[in-house]
C-alpha cells in the first residue's frame, strides 16, 4: 500500500486533573498492520485509543484516521472497535443486539456471516443476562465487525477470556487481518502481542517508550538502563555522542542519558568530563514497563517518577 498512515496520532497529550494520562504521543499505522499497544495498568493506552477513535477530545496534538479527523471516519462507518466497560442491555437477545448493531452502518455484514464469524450462531436467542463472560465478548466483536470495517481497534479484547476461546478469538482477527485490514490491539499479554502483532508499541506513563518488532524489544528492554547526573550549570551538548547511549534528556538541571550500554557509557562520560555528580543507574522506562507486564506484583513495588 501507499505511505500514507490510516492512523496518524501527531504530539497528542491527555491530562485528567492531576494524571498525565497521555504526554505526547506520535503513532502512524499503515494499512494493513497489526499493531500490539503493550503496556502497564494506567499507561496510557486506553486514553490513547479512545483519542484515536475521536471519542475524547486531546488537550493537544491532533488525530486523523483515513487523513481525516477520527471522527468523520468513525462516522462514515469505517471502524469497528472494540472498548473497555462497555455495558451491554440484559434484557435484550443476542439475535435483538446483532439487528441494532448491523442497522446502525450503510454497509453491514450479512447477520448470518457476522454470527458465524463472532461464533454466536448457536446463541441468537440467548438473553445477555445469561451469557458467560467469553460470550459476553464475542456480541461485543460483533459490534465491532458490524459494518465490515478497514480498520479493527480492540481494547483489551481477550480480557477474561480462557485459553482457548483466545486462540479462537485471535484465528478469527487473524483471518480478518489476513483480507487487508488494519488491527490495532491493546494488551497485558506479551504472548498475544508476539504471536499476532507485526509491531509492537509499548507504552509507560503516556509516552511512547519502544516502537519496533517483538523481538527488537525484547532484546532493547533487556539491555536498556537510564543515566542520570546533576549538570551543575554545564551543557549537555555531546552527551549523545557517546558510545552506549541511545537519548538525552535534560530534567530539573540533570541530564537524562538512555543508555543501550550503560557500562560503555558511563566509563566514556568520566572519561569525557573528569568529574561527575550524583550519578545514578537505574532500569529504564521501557524495561520498567516489560517488568510490570511479566511480573506485575513485583513492578507495583517500583518507585514511581513525579
Ligand atoms: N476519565 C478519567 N478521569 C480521570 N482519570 C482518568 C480517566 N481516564 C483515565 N484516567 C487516568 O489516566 C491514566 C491512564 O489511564 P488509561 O485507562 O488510559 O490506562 P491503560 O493503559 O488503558 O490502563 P489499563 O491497562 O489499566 O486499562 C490512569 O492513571 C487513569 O486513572
Amino acid at each position: 500500500m501507499g505511505s500514507e498512515a490510516v492512523v496518524r496520532l501527531t504530539g497528542v497529550s491527555k491530562r485528567f486533573g492531576r494524571v498525565e494520562a497521555v504526554a505526547g504521543i506520535d503513532l502512524a499505522v499503515s494499512q494493513g498492520e497489526r499493531v500490539a499497544i503493550l503496556g502497564p495498568n494506567g499507561a496510557g493506552k486506553s486514553t490513547a485509543i479512545s483519542i484515536l477513535l475521536g471519542l475524547t477530545r486531546p488537550d493537544s496534538g491532533a488525530a486523523a484516521l483515513y487523513g481525516v479527523p477520527a471522527s468523520e471516519t468513525v462516522r462514515a462507518g469505517r471502524v469497528g472497535a472494540m472498548l473497555q466497560g462497555v455495558q451491554l442491555p440484559w434484557y435484550a437477545t443476542v439475535g435483538e443486539l446483532i439487528a441494532l448493531a448491523r442497522s446502525v452502518y450503510p454497509r453491514s455484514l450479512p447477520a448470518s456471516e457476522l454470527l458465524r464469524t463472532a461464533g454466536l450462531d448457536r446463541l441468537t436467542r440467548r438473553r445477555i443476562e445469561k451469557l458467560s463472560g467469553g460470550e459476553a465478548q464475542r456480541v461485543k466483536f460483533a459490534f465491532a465487525l458490524a459494518g465490515d470495517p478497514d480498520l479493527l481497534v480492540l481494547d483489551e479484547p481477550t480480557a477474561g477470556l480462557d485459553v482457548s476461546a483466545r486462540v479462537s478469538f485471535w484465528d478469527t482477527v487473524g483471518r480478518l487481518a489476513a483480507a487487508g485490514r488494519t488491527v490495532i490491539f491493546a494488551t497485558h499479554y506479551l504472548a498475544e502481542a508476539e504471536d499476532f502483532a507485526d509491531r509492537v508499541v509499548v507504552i509507560a506513563r503516556g509516552r511512547v517508550v519502544a516502537d519496533g518488532t517483538s523481538s527488537e524489544i525484547r532484546r532493547a528492554a533487556a539491555t536498556e538502563r537510564r543515566v542520570s547526573f546533576r549538570l551543575d550549570g554545564a551543557s549537555a551538548a555531546g552527551l549523545d555522542r557517546l558510545p552506549g547511549v541511545r537519548t538525552v534528556a535534560v530534567r530539573a538541571g540533570r541530564a537524562v542519558l538512555t543508555c543501550d550500554d550503560a557500562d560503555a557509557a558511563v566509563s566514556a562520560l568520566v572519561q569525557a568530563r573528569g568529574q561527575v555528580t550524583d550519578l545514578e543507574v537505574t532500569v529504564g522506562g521501557l524495561t520498567e514497563a516489560y517488568l510490570a507486564l511479566a511480573h506485575p506484583a513485583e513492578a507495583a513495588d517500583e518507585e514511581r517518577e513525579p
